[in-house]
């Protein structure tokens, strides 16, 4: 196989893949595990699903689909544990915690179309920022603000179709030596009987009554003009305002301009857009452990997020003002998220209720209102999405690098889409070719790659664990698993990758004066 989808189909059929990260995740004890520790329970199961690739090299996943599995928002009490949402809801003290020692009790998240919809609603309040009038070159990705209404008849004047003759009346005709090229003007109007060479895209002179292509005609010997086929009236002339009249709407407000919406738009007469202009977006990457270049060592790992959200989040409709790194520092988090110019704040990390993780106390010291404290997905459960002031929200995407994906997608791209100005997509379905383990409670995003066999099918791609990114990497987008997992031919949502969308963030400040923690 050649090419990325050759790539792709190595990944989902490679059982061997994740083994080693799958059987790492199943360390937790076994007490855990007796306590619906949904996290060990899903780490067992994904190394029993790895095995199972690896034995048979299929990629099946037998024992998928768990008995007493629910849909989102059926949940029986005491099942969820990501601990830091109860400790910031002091108010909430949780009287179903079956363990009521335990400092980390489990918590409820949104359930996961919930969380989608909270954060695209959540956006709605904010101002939007004024249209902006910008160069064709640079509107691509961006959201028409107005309709793209046609500043000129197209064409503008009746055009030549064909390389040929222009003639007048019937034939045979005379031919006059000079002939009308695409972009000249001006040439005499024939009389009955004349014809004249005529280029594909020239003005039609006047009383021209058809157009006879070059293969279709012959001269004679005195220099006349036989047509070799029957000649209608108007043939292969294309009238002006054929396409469209000054004043006709080409495409409604709110519309996505793509390379096609930059070509019809300067056809019909366009310099500049009116466009909604990009939100601002700033990320703020924390950890200490983290490097910017170089192998990993001594318990240092690259930073797999800020080389890559920047672009995923320009794909998304944002322009990204900063990408800061802050290692785990919570006063340089706080002033950062405090001094914010960013309509939407990303930080990465820090979101559970390990020693380091500022992200909840900082929102906390900050006043914000968490709208979405925990979202029912896996990866990413720890998610969140607050209000920080009436113009500005905070993303917190887990450290886990696809549990970051998780929360870009769920959170950060609802609020950059209300943002932006632009319309939901449509959501389409495509069958699993194989069978997905599920989580008992929470819907699952698994990186698939989408093949014709002889219909569209999604294939479900191994290394799709929580800190993988060797799935997403190789995939064409998530397909959406609902808890309890899914059948073959079970038709599954599946969440494109914005890769056709243009990308090339404008600020990638990496070496700002916070500084790489390295
Ligand atoms: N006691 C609990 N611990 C954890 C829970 C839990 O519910 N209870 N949830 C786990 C889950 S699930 C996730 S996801 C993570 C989320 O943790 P944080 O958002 O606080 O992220 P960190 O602890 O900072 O990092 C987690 C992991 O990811 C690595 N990381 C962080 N940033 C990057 C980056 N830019 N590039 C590559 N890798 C990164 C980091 O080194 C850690 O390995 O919490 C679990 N714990
Ligand atoms: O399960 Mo966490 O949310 O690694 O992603």
């Amino acid at each position: 196989m050649t090419g990325p989808r050759g790539l792709n189909e190595m990944n989902a059929t490679d059982g061997r893949g994740g083994h080693a990260e799958r059987a790492s995740g199943a360390a937790p004890d076994r007490d855990a595990e007796r306590d619906h520790d949904q996290d060990v329970d899903e780490a067992l199961a994904l190394v029993r699903e790895a095995s199972a690739g690896y034995e048979d090299g299929q990629g099946k996943r037998p024992g998928a689909g768990r008995p007493g599995a629910g849909r989102p928002g059926e949940r029986r009490p005491g099942e969820r544990h990501a601990p830091h949402a109860d400790q910031h809801r002091p108010d909430n003290p949780r009287p179903d915690n079956p363990h009521p020692t335990n400092p980390h009790p489990r918590h409820q998240g949104t359930p996961w179309p919930q969380a989608r919809d909270r954060a695209a609603r959540a956006a709605e309040s904010v101002a939007r920022r004024s249209p902006a009038s910008v160069p064709l070159d640079q509107a691509l990705g961006l959201v028409l603000a107005a309709p793209l209404t046609a500043l000129t008849d197209l064409p503008s004047f009746d055009t030549s179709a064909m390389d040929g003759w222009a003639v007048a009346g019937p034939g045979p005709w005379k031919v006059r030596d000079e002939g009308v090229l695409a972009g000249q003007s001006g040439a005499d109007a024939l009389a009955d009987g004349e014809a004249m060479p005529i280029a594909t895209g020239a003005r039609i002179p006047r009383e021209v009554t058809a157009v006879i292509r070059s293969e279709h005609g012959r001269t004679d010997s005195k220099g006349r003009l036989h047509a070799e086929r029957e000649v209608m009236h108007g043939q292969d002339i294309r009238p002006r305002g054929q396409e469209c009249r000054s004043g006709d709407q080409l495409l409604p407000a709110r519309f996505s301009v793509t390379p096609a919406v930059l070509g019809l738009a300067a056809a019909a007469g366009y310099d500049s857009l009116p466009v909604v202009p990009r939100p601002r977006v700033e990320v703020l990457v924390l950890g200490d452990e983290l490097l910017t270049e170089g192998l990993p060592r001594e318990g240092l790992i690259r930073d797999a997020l800020g080389p890559m959200l920047p672009y995923w989040l320009r794909a998304l409709g944002a322009e990204v003002i900063a990408v800061r790194r802050l290692g785990d520092d919570a006063k340089k988090l706080r002033e950062a998220v405090a001094g914010s110019q960013a309509e939407l704040v990303v930080t990465t990390g820090g979101t559970a209720s390990g020693p380091v993780d500022h992200v909840h106390p900082t929102l906390r010291a900050l006043g914000a209102e968490l709208l979405v404290d925990g979202v029912e997905v896996r990866p990413g459960h720890p998610m969140l999405l607050a209000r920080l002031d009436e113009r500005r929200h905070l993303v917190g995407l887990p450290g886990n690098p696809l549990a970051a994906v998780s929360g870009l997608l769920t959170l950060a791209e609802p609020v950059l889409r209300t943002l932006s100005g632009r319309i939901a997509p449509v959501p389409y379905l495509a069958p699993t070719r194989d069978e997905i383990h599920g989580h008992p409670h929470d819907t699952r995003l698994v990186p698939v790659v989408l093949r014709a066999e002889p219909q569209l099918v999604a294939v479900p791609l191994h290394y799709n664990g929580p800190a993988m990114l060797r799935g997403i990497a190789a995939s064409d987008g998530l397909a959406v698993v609902p808890p309890g997992g899914a059948k073959p031919g079970q038709e599954l949502e599946i969440l494109d990758l914005p890769w056709t969308l243009p990308s090339s963030p404008t600020t990638h400040d990496t070496n700002s004066a916070e500084g790489c923690f390295t």
